[in-house]
């Protein structure tokens, strides 16, 4: 796991976007998360990792209340983004999630056209004033997410007719096409070959000039290629937070060293 941009990549946590405080999440008698507090920087790359029902999941839902869909799960703490308390009784979620965008673990395009998936957002938000402007939302978040070239002369057929690693672009398309603030992905590359997971790849790459990025992975190569910083949780605790080359080269905490050499997971 020697990889040499790993050392160039420092962040300014000056420019935090999200933070959390004291966060605890429960499914009925189940302790998922156990008092996180964690920064989140803007423009990053930011991975979670760890074994297998640690959390990860269950702790990005909270950043734009997807959990609020689980009626077993209840969620406590304080998380802001940019400042506001995203749990506040004022806040709408679906606004917030319009702000906060979503790519799950396999693709998961609505049964309409390419067009009218990246349109759905926009559309719902009135992003658009005419049909010129939809047009260009649609174009423009479809060439952000690399698929303007394969999709431009198909775009009035069924989204569910693209590929595998076509349809998880599309459905990042569809995520950026409202201009979320931060994205966040759960194992987005799971359901795909390595070619697609590659072009996935340079995209966050390319996505954290605007966003900020939470990516979960079961990946170690790949948290280590996409990302600048990573959290490593386990049983629920998020155990150690730190710059990526750190964490994969000079953990601090004796599990995070046992994860990533393979020893626990
Ligand atoms: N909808 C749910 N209802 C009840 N318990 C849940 C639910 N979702 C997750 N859990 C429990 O919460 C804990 C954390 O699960 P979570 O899916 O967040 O872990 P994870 O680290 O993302 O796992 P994986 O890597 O396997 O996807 C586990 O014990 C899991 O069984």
């Amino acid at each position: 796991m020697k990889d040499q941009r790993l050392t160039d990549r420092e962040v300014d946590m000056q420019d935090i976007k999200i933070s959390a405080h004291g966060v605890q999440v429960f499914y009925g008698d189940t302790h998922a998360i156990k008092d996180v507090d964690v920064e989140i920087a803007d423009k990053t790359v930011t991975a979670f990792i760890g074994p297998s029902g640690c959390g990860k999941s269950t702790f990005l839902r909270c950043l734009n209340r997807m959990n609020d869909t689980i009626d077993a799960a209840r969620v406590e703490g304080d998380i802001r983004i940019d400042g506001e308390d995203i749990y506040d009784a004022r806040v709408d979620p679906v606004q917030l999630r319009a702000k906060v965008g979503m790519v799950f673990q396999k693709p998961n395009p609505f049964p309409k056209s390419i067009y009218d998936n990246v349109a759905y957002g926009p559309r719902i938000h009135g992003l658009a004033k005419t049909k010129g402007d939809l047009d260009n939302i649609v174009e423009q978040a479809l060439r952000r997410a690399a698929l303007w070239n394969e999709a431009k002369d198909r775009l009035d057929k069924p989204g569910t007719g693209l590929s595998g690693g076509q349809q998880q672009r599309l459905c990042i398309a569809r995520a950026i096409a409202t201009e979320p603030e931060v994205l966040l992905m759960d194992e987005p590359c799971s359901a795909l070959d390595p070619i697609a997971t590659g072009q996935v790849e340079e995209l966050i790459d390319e996505l954290r000039s605007n966003y900020s990025v939470v990516i979960v992975t079961h990946s170690m190569q790949q948290a280590a290629r996409v990302s600048q910083k990573t959290a490593f949780f386990h049983l629920g605790n998020l155990v150690e937070y730190d710059e990526t080359g750190k964490i994969f080269t000079n953990p601090q905490d004796p599990r995070t060293e046992s994860y990533i050499s393979g020893r626990i997971g």
